[in-house]
């Protein structure tokens, strides 16, 4: 500590010597300026080894505010709140902190990086812009200093400023507003996006809950060895599992886990494969580009499908007409937007693009699907999500309830080994009635739903095995007639 200030109370007398010399160096003769000014810096260096470097805010002949200087200051701004006696507060836009805390001038933090310790400063030189006017304007231009020993140069220049920019970046992002941007046609426009949904939240088996986080982080790491291996830094979900199992929710909460803007793509807004590759690239990097229900936004024609439970008669009839007629390729099209042509540029077109994507297709029907779109590699991981089970009501029960356990829950549990209930539903019934929430009538309420399902099953069975009877009889009076 002593050494420090010894050599902090060194830097300031040298530095009011160069000050004086500044002044007077006009009134010395060229040769001999230049000579007292070599053997002054030599001295300079023997008795104060240290290295400075400073960060302007404005830089270039138009005065841009410095990357660099926004980037420490971020980064800077976390140890500046814990050892800074003077901050500056200031409010920012898009953030979702909208206050930002940094030191206020001619304040210092330490830093430590691979077991050497350096030194920020803050300052500002007052400039008058124009000194001969009556009310002369102040232009204050601020900095920030890095103070170093020379034997550290390599460290410090190298890799501890690449650290900070990188790091300074990477914060700014994670604090960043981020957006949900939808396509009308061709065209982005995006609303804030604030969906609570959390991993934490999100009702479903926990192993595979983890399974999914951890793929996620990894991804979201590995900029390095995507680079390595040449790749897309990219990976595709698909997920997959009956209406209100949670696939939307899902997807939000991948979103609030990675700090990723969310692009959701209605495929069959798209007029073609040229608009399609417009919307894409104009995706920015992390973000996940969502298309929702693959099997009715496009086919291997690129014709819009309809879901085949909305298929009437009426429809049928007329495909089995233009079958006949041979109509059936001529067709005018809804919409040219073809599954090759999806896959092409999720494959090559982002290879060109830089920055981490995740593209996740959503699907109630896994099996309507081509084979082509959920090859591996393509779609790199396959998520299915089912009815509730045990340990995704336990999820909800303490979600909607603040109830770990309830002797209500053996019941509970042991009716959804037996009956298919989504987990919307189960969520519903839990949803609290009263203020404060009464947990028993809500486990009840779910009780009686879930009874009420069973009740509905073995009706429709009997309903079915009804119609086979008759249907058996029918043949059988005919093989006798
Ligand atoms: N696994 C879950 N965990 C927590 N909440 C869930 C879950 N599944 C469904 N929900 C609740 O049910 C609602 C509907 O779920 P969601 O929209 O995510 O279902 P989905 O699988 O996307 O359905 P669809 O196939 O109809 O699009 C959500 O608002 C959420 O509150
Ligand atoms: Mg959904």
């Amino acid at each position: 500590m002593m050494v420090k200030d010894m050599f902090a109370q060194l830097g300031s007398i040298i530095a009011s010597v160069m000050f004086v010399w500044a002044i007077f160096k006009q009134y010395f003769p060229h040769e001999l300026r230049s000579s007292l000014e070599k053997h002054f810096q030599g001295m300079v260096n023997f008795v104060y080894p240290f290295i400075q470097i400073r960060f302007n805010e404005f830089t270039g002949e138009r005065l841009m505010r410095s990357g660099a200087y926004s980037a420490i200051e971020t980064y800077l701004s976390s140890k500046s709140s814990m050892q800074a006696k003077r901050l500056k507060a200031d409010v920012v836009m898009n953030s979702s902190q909208p206050l930002a805390l940094s030191m206020d001038d001619n304040e210092e933090v330490e830093d430590e990086f691979e077991g050497v310790t350096l030194k920020w400063t803050s300052g500002k030189n007052i400039s008058k812009s124009q000194p001969f006017s009556f009310y002369p304007v102040s232009d204050e231009k601020r900095y920030y200093k890095l103070t170093f020993h020379k034997k550290h140069r390599d460290v410090i220049i190298g890799p501890y400023l690449n650290h900070v920019l990188k790091e300074g970046k990477a914060i700014r992002v994670r604090n960043r507003q981020r957006k949900l941007y939808t396509n009308n046609g061709s065209h982005w426009s995006h609303v804030v996006f604030e969906h609570p949904a959390t991993f934490q939240t999100l009702a479903m088996d926990a192993e595979k809950k983890k399974e999914i986080i951890d793929d996620l982080i990894t991804f979201s790491k590995a900029e390095q060895f995507y680079a390595k291996v040449g790749r897309a830094w990219k990976r595709g979900y698909l997920v997959h599992g009956p209406p209100g199992t949670g696939k939307s929710t899902m997807i939000a909460a991948m979103a609030n886990l990675l700090g990723y803007d969310l692009y959701d793509l209605e495929l069959t807004a798209v007029k073609d494969n040229t608009e399609l590759r417009k919307l894409l690239i104009e995706t920015s990097s992390k973000s996940i580009i969502v298309i929702e229900d693959i099997d009715c936004s496009v086919d291997l024609t690129g014709q819009r499908k309809k879901k085949e439970k909305e298929k009437d008669e009426e429809d049928k009839e007329k495909d089995a007409l233009k079958k006949l007629a041979g109509k059936e390729e001529t067709e005018t099209k809804t919409s040219k937007v073809t599954l090759s042509g999806l896959l092409n540029f999720i494959d090559g077109l982002w290879s060109a693009c830089g920055g981490e994507r995740l593209i996740v297709f959503t699907t109630n029907y896994m099996e309507k699907l081509d084979p082509a779109l959920i090859r591996r590699g393509r779609m790199d991981k396959h998520i299915e999500l089912s009815y509730c089970g045990l340990e995704a009501f336990k999820v909800l029960a303490r979600n909607y309830l603040d109830v770990e356990s309830h002797y209500l829950f053996q019941e509970i549990e042991a009716m959804l080994e037996e009956i298919n209930m989504t987990p919307a539903d189960v969520a519903e019934n839990l949803m609290p009635k009263t203020v404060p929430a009464n947990a028993e009538t809500c486990l009840k309420s779910l009780i009686k739903a879930l009874e009420k399902v069973k009740e509905d099953v073995k009706n429709k069975e009997l309903v079915v095995e009804e119609v086979t009877d008759d249907k058996e009889k029918e043949k059988s009076d005919e093989k006798e007639k």
